[in-house]
């Protein structure tokens, strides 16, 4: 949570300043572009989070004295005029961004970073340590959403956090994701995320006896009152003494919300209370499970029956417990040559998979004539379709004769500006706004990208241009080996 971040980056980066300061290369003109290769979770989309910290981190982008005192003290021996001009600095480049909530895809461009090679180069590492992370738990929360679409959603992994910024930023992307509330207080305070909260079971165990311990708790909080009741026996103990405890209220003409399960067989554990509630005239009081619960525990306790009304999920949310990395990386695609040309550059790898595509792109959702997304289409900012309607050429990238023409669509345009010569362009939306454009974005997808199981693959396609340069560069740098 601390707000100068300068120094938040791998040495490397101030190496390769240093390097290039040394060279006189360091004002040499770069584009930098941000994106993943692999979706998480075997999931058919991943849901783009991170950007409010990335403005934030960019605005604020200074080195300190402090922050100097310490780089001077490092065996590189940087030049003492290297350091002064540190400490002149302020990011003055050019950011294009997708908007947070946007479902995005392998290999397309989501984060364009313009500027310097020095201002580019310092930036990669907190650009992608915020966009990784927020991205991979906003598409955990989105996984299990989508089990539980209906569903009142809790966020409660704080305590199993990697450490308070997970928790925090955590706790935002679950909300992008479709979550409705978290337990922790700082992501509330900081992000007007509503907050929720239950009693744990030291609140019975501080009691003399269970009954005493939730009649307490009703009269504190008589409107809010969600009471735990696995701590001793939850159905020949806990159960029944909420219930007493809903009388109390309703005598006193209040209603209780809710009971939690915590622990044991919660489809059985859920129905079962659930007649005991009912049995009881308590139908309004809702069940809240909690205990280690992920989307496939959910999706499987809903096809047991479980009466869960709402799920608290802690752990596995906020470590994506299942793959806790997402692997975008940030790569050189263009840098001004000595005579003031932008020249495309490629990174070749012995895994097809990983060699960049070269040049300054962008990114369009072509939208069909029955209002879904046909495919992804990555052009040249110069190139005149898709943004004036022309007919497009859709076509596999690893087999190019596999091709279709789409001549009615819409293109919406993916990378908005976010920062145009170090002056921030782009206006924050409110969170709320964030996760309306979530939910839009997913009506813009058919169902068969949306299955948590093995989802249909969305298109992603080249224009001819950018597939031809890409080509051209590969030609130029593979030689074939002679035996
Ligand atoms: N009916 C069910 N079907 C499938 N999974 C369930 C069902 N009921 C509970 N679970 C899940 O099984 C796991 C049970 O874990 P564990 O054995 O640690 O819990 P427990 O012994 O019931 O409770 P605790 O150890 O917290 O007191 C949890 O992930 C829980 O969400
Ligand atoms: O299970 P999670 O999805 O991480 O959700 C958060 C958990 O944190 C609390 O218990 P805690 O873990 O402190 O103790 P317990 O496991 O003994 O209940 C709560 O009762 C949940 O079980
Ligand atoms: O409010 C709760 O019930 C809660 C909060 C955090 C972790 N476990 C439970």
């Amino acid at each position: 949570m601390r707000r100068e971040l300068a120094l938040h980056t791998d040495k490397y980066q101030i190496n390769m300043m240093y390097a290039h300061w040394v060279n006189g290369t360091h004002k040499r003109k770069a584009v930098f572009e941000a994106y993943f290769r692999k979706l998480p979770f075997g999931n058919g989309y991943a849901v783009f989070a991170g950007l409010e910290r990335i403005v934030g981190y960019i605005g604020g982008l200074r080195f300190t004295e402090d922050d100097i005192r310490y780089l001077s003290e490092q065996e590189e021996n940087y030049a003492p005029a290297f350091l002064e001009e540190l400490l002149q600095f302020h990011f003055q480049g050019t950011v294009h961004s997708m908007k947070e909530g946007a479902l995005i895809f392998p290999d397309e461009p989501l984060i364009r970073v313009e500027g310097t090679i020095m201002e580019a180069q310092l930036v990669e590492t907190a650009i992608l340590n915020f966009m990784n992370y927020q991205t991979l738990i906003a598409t955990k929360a989105s996984r299990i959403k989508q089990v539980a679409p209906n569903d009142i959603l809790l966020e409660f992994g704080t305590r199993r956090a990697q450490e308070a910024d997970a928790a925090v930023w955590g706790a935002r992307a679950a909300y992008i994701g479709g979550f409705d509330a978290t337990s922790n207080m700082l992501a509330g305070k900081m992000f007007s995320i509503p907050t929720k909260g239950t009693h744990a079971h030291s609140w019975v165990q501080s009691f003399g006896s269970e009954q005493e311990a939730f009649d307490a708790y009703a009269k504190v909080m008589p409107d809010e009152v969600t009471l735990l009741v696995d701590t001793f026996d939850t159905l020949r103990s806990g159960v029944p003494n909420a219930i007493h405890t809903a009388k109390k209220l309703e005598a006193q003409g209040k209603k209780m919300v809710g009971i939690r399960l915590d622990s044991g067989d919660l489809a059985y554990l859920s129905r079962q209370a659930r007649k005991m509630l009912d049995d009881a005239g308590l139908d309004y009081v809702k069940i809240v499970a909690s205990n280690d619960l992920d989307e496939n525990t959910i999706m499987d306790l809903k096809l047991q029956g479980a009466a869960i009304d709402t799920w608290g999920v802690g752990t596995q949310l906020i470590t994506a417990s299942d793959q806790p990395s997402l692997g975008g990386v940030y790569k050189l695609v263009e840098i001004e040559s000595a005579t003031g040309e932008m020249i495309p550059t490629i990174k070749i790898s012995s895994n097809p998979e990983k060699v960049s595509t070269p040049g300054k792109k962008d990114v369009f959702r072509i939208i069909g004539k029955n209002g879904k997304a046909l495919a992804d289409y990555i052009c040249f900012p110069e190139e005149e379709a898709p943004r004036n309607g022309a007919r497009l050429k859709l076509f596999n990238p690893l087999h190019p004769y596999m091709h279709k023409y789409v001549e009615r669509y819409e293109a919406l345009p993916m990378l908005v500006p976010i920062y145009v010569n170090g002056f921030q362009v782009y206006t924050l939306p409110d969170l709320n706004e964030v996760r309306r454009y979530h939910r839009e974005q997913k009506d813009l997808f058919w169902p068969e990208y949306q299955r948590k199981l093995n989802p249909e693959v969305y298109r992603l396609n080249l224009s001819e241009k950018v597939w031809t340069s890409k080509q051209q560069l590969i030609a130029e740098h593979i030689r074939p080996d002679i035996e």
